[in-house]
């Protein structure tokens, strides 16, 4: 990959804090769980985190570091919803662990962040029950965040989904649509060592869950096939063409989509960080489902992924 030069002015430092996050070096753990809702943050740490001696809140991005009851120091932060929320708090996160505040550069050494989003995700699959974690292993972007960093395509995988991908957007948008061949996936890929943990930790707590790929949005309603407002949608029922679709990779499906996993993989892996996501499924849109009470399986696949945490400092 091509070495971007580090420019102390494009990185906003108030009091040695970042700007977005209002956090300084040492307040943020390598060890994290990004989520998309603030609320989410304390929840997960009154249920899982003792010892609290950060917790920061900022535009509405809350982290909270702590440790667990086997003393692991990890952080719960915020992504807010979307990859451009996403991708504010991200840079934030690794310039705490690379930059050196005080001498305005980047460190010669810096730990291995290892970093979990525990979300949301509406279910693509007829087959796949309402709860289920979603495990994901690759992602496709369907949002732009992503093309704006020239990260090399991480495997051959990688290349075969975005052709899918691309075929399927294309064959559903019509003729008549000024967007045709405008819409451009990105495909990324979950860390093997960040999969690996969370699914023995899965099976460890016997969670119901499944692997697969998830795809990533830029919006909630028309990008993921919902009709609410006046305007027609330029790719319409894109949720039932890509359950339909055959993912060309062995045993793994189009399971899931939401907000923000395809730009956290895509910004991670090239820089040698280890990014992952579990996201239970609380809606299956065909059927009508909509899971009322999810804050059971967050509880679930919150477990899960600070025992994978654990794994992961365990086989540094
Ligand atoms: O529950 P979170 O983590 O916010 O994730 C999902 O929920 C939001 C939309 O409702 C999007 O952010 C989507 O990715
Ligand atoms: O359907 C869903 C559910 C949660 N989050 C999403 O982005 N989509």
């Amino acid at each position: 990959m091509r070495e971007q030069p580090f420019h102390l002015p494009d990185l906003p430092i108030m009091n040695h804090k970042v700007y977005h996050l209002n956090l300084s070096p040492g307040e943020l753990a390598p060890d994290i769980l990004i989520v998309g809702d603030p609320n989410r943050v304390s929840f997960i740490a009154e249920n899982f985190l003792r010892g609290v001696d950060i917790n920061k809140e900022h535009r509405g991005l809350r982290t909270i570091t702590g440790y667990t009851d086997w003393g692991q120091r990890v952080s719960i932060t915020t992504s807010g919803m979307g990859t451009p929320s996403l991708e504010i708090v991200l840079n934030e996160v690794v310039a705490l662990h690379e930059i050196d505040f005080y001498e305005g550069k980047r460190k010669e050494e810096f730990p291995t962040i290892n970093i979990i989003r525990v979300g949301t995700s509406g279910g693509l699959q007829p087959d796949t029950e309402l709860g289920t974690l979603v495990i994901t292993e690759y992602s496709v972007g369907l949002d732009n965040t992503g093309l704006f960093y020239d990260a090399p395509i991480p495997d051959e995988n990688c290349q075969k989904l975005e052709k899918v991908v691309k075929d399927v957007i294309e064959g559903a948008i019509p003729e008549s649509s000024r967007f045709k061949g405008k819409i451009e996936p990105y495909a990324s890929k979950a860390h093997p060592a960040v999969v690996k943990a969370l699914i023995e930790s899965a099976q460890e707590n016997t969670a119901n869950f499944k692997s697969g790929i998830t795809v990533s949005n830029s919006g909630f309603f028309a990008n993921q096939g919902r009709s609410v407002s006046r305007i027609p949608l330029t790719v319409p029922d894109i949720d039932v063409h890509l359950s339909r679709a055959e993912s060309g990779l062995k045993d793994l499906r189009f399971e899931n989509m939401e907000m923000e996993a395809s730009f956290l993989l895509h910004f991670m892996f090239p820089l040698g960080h280890r990014a992952g996501a579990i996201c239970p499924i609380i809606d299956k849109r065909p059927e009508e489902k909509f899971l009322i009470n999810y804050q059971e399986k967050i509880i679930e696949a919150a477990k899960v992924a600070l025992q994978a945490l654990r794994r992961l400092r365990e086989w540094t």
